[in-house]
């Protein structure tokens, strides 16, 4: 059966009026907004929660430190309220189990976010991974690392709709599957290497799909990020 997929923008920009825009452009069409390091970075946390206003945030901060390090940190951010917290799995099992133990304390029940570990970055293909150490290419690895997020009691995963299928056949229909990389057709695939398009993640069993710069950088976002939503739901 085809899920219902929704759909993330991601708005990176160092310029809050750009993002700003960007959010209202999208409002129509996507159920969350992604505000991540290049934005925190210049604008502040402040802006961070002036741009997502009553739409659900996506906080991608991907963070990666040891345990204490990341706890302590996703304390200092409660106040934000995201609905989605990313940090890298390959942080490993303990710090992923910390972040999971500072989420329960920091936030009441109803408002705690959705962790999700992120996997391997969309980025990288099976030879760069050769290059980090990792031999057995980018499917096995987000197996492995998938299977420690779960085992950390993290809620979801960022991955490549490429892995979709593997992982759903071995973590089943309860973790929140999340997918970057992703390109409509004719798009160009920049810096990302493991693409599909929304309708082939969807189909492959995506919870969400995160798009930027095919909706950011288009002459017209709102109907960028529009078309990408009707595609979702064909
Ligand atoms: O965690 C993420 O959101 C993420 C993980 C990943 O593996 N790949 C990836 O591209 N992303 C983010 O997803 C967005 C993709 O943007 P575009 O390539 O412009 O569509 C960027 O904001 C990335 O930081």
């Amino acid at each position: 059966m085809k899920r219902k997929t929704g759909l993330i923008a991601a708005l990176d920009t160092q310029n809050a009026t750009t993002a700003q825009a960007w959010a209202q452009a999208v409002a129509p069409s996507a159920g969350a907004v992604k505000l991540g390091l290049e934005f925190a970075y210049a604008a502040g946390f402040q802006a961070v929660a002036d741009v997502a206003g009553a739409t659900p945030l996506f906080l991608d901060l991907k963070l990666h430190d040891i345990p204490n390090t990341v706890a302590a940190a996703i304390k200092s951010l409660s106040t934000l309220r995201p609905k989605m917290l990313t940090l890298h799995a390959s942080g490993g099992l303990a710090m992923m189990e910390a972040a999971r133990k500072a989420c329960d304390e920091a936030f009441p029940a109803d408002a705690r976010p959705a962790l999700l570990a992120v996997t391997v970055l969309t980025s990288l293909d099976d030879h760069a991974l050769e290059q980090t150490g990792v031999m057995d290419g980018a499917r096995a690895q987000v197996l492995r690392l998938g299977k420690l997020g779960m085992q950390a009691g993290i809620d979801g995963l960022v991955c490549s709709a490429h892995e979709l299928a593997p992982l759903r056949d071995t973590l089943g229909d309860a973790p929140l599957l999340v997918t970057p990389g992703i390109r409509p057709a004719g798009s160009q695939a920049g810096d990302q290497k493991r693409i599909m398009t929304p309708r082939q993640a969807s189909e492959a069993g995506a919870d969400w799909i995160v798009v930027g710069r095919p909706i950011t950088q288009a002459a017209d976002p709102a109907a960028a990020a529009a078309a990408i939503a009707a595609e979702l739901a064909a």
